[in-house]
């Protein structure tokens, strides 16, 4: 399987930020032993996905319903119209800002596989969680209540410690390889050997001095980038990282 290497802007990224698309776009095209891809936020989608050579444009979120009375909630259909082949569901920012539990994140990788958008479903511990000894019980529950209703084609799953977020903190490597384990292995189990396409990425401060010691563990299959992907200056050395360990 290709590398995945995702990069999610969050709640970043102006009209005035399509140059730095349009170069993290380029240096993309120079690894295409690799999958590239940026979820940006929703006002940025049509214009960031227009004549991309090698990066694949993303949401951050979709709602569960096909439309209706909404307010201010986008369906997958129209984040796919806007260009969007992926969508980020159940990352940790949104269960705690907007409070989503994993029944409504496997909703919403329904509504995304229905309009063929790849669910890119995120689970993971807290510090207390990990601290305690709960981090696989926990990802494990997180991740099969989260999972859509069926086989899907196409998805992803990241693995983000909460505590690892924007902290320059990260697991010890042999932490990762375990809970990567445990993901595949319940895929397996529930999927069969369709679980070998189901690229499982890891995200939580990886940047351009990790992420190969990271990408070199098994069943990490890649990395969902949160800061280090604002900047092609420090993205590149991720894709790179990437490439080789393709
Ligand atoms: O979705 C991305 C993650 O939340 C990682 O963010 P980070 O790379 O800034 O720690």
């Amino acid at each position: 399987m290709k590398k995945h290497i995702i990069g999610n802007w969050k709640m970043n990224g102006m009209q005035s930020h399509l140059t730095e698309i349009q170069k993290i776009d380029e240096i993309a095209a120079l690894f295409d032993n690799i999958m590239t891809g940026l979820c940006v936020p929703a006002t940025l989608i049509y214009s960031a996905h227009k004549d991309k050579k090698a990066v694949i444009i993303g949401a951050q979120d979709c709602h569960q319903s096909k439309e209706g009375a909404h307010t201010g909630c986008l369906s997958a259909a129209m984040v796919k119209e806007a260009g969007a082949k992926m969508v980020i569901l159940g990352h940790s920012e949104r269960r705690q800002d907007q409070g989503e539990n994993s029944r409504l994140v496997s909703q919403k990788a329904d509504a995304a596989i229905d309009n063929n958008i790849t669910p890119i479903i995120c689970v993971g511990e807290s510090l207390a969680q990990r601290e305690s000894g709960q981090a696989e019980k926990i990802v494990s529950e997180q991740l099969l209540a989260s999972l859509p209703s069926n086989k899907p084609q196409k998805m992803i799953i990241a693995y983000e410690p909460i505590w690892a977020i924007g902290t320059g903190k990260i697991p010890q490597m042999e932490e990762v390889r375990e809970i990567h384990e445990v993901i595949f292995r319940l895929l397996t189990q529930k999927y069969g050997d369709a679980a070998n396409d189901y690229p499982i990425l890891y995200g939580g401060s990886m940047n351009g001095e990790n992420a190969s010691e990271l990408l070199k563990l098994a069943h990490v299959d890649g990395g969902l980038v949160g800061g280090a992907s604002l900047t092609a200056d420090k993205f590149a050395p991720i894709l790179k990282a990437a490439s080789q360990n393709s």
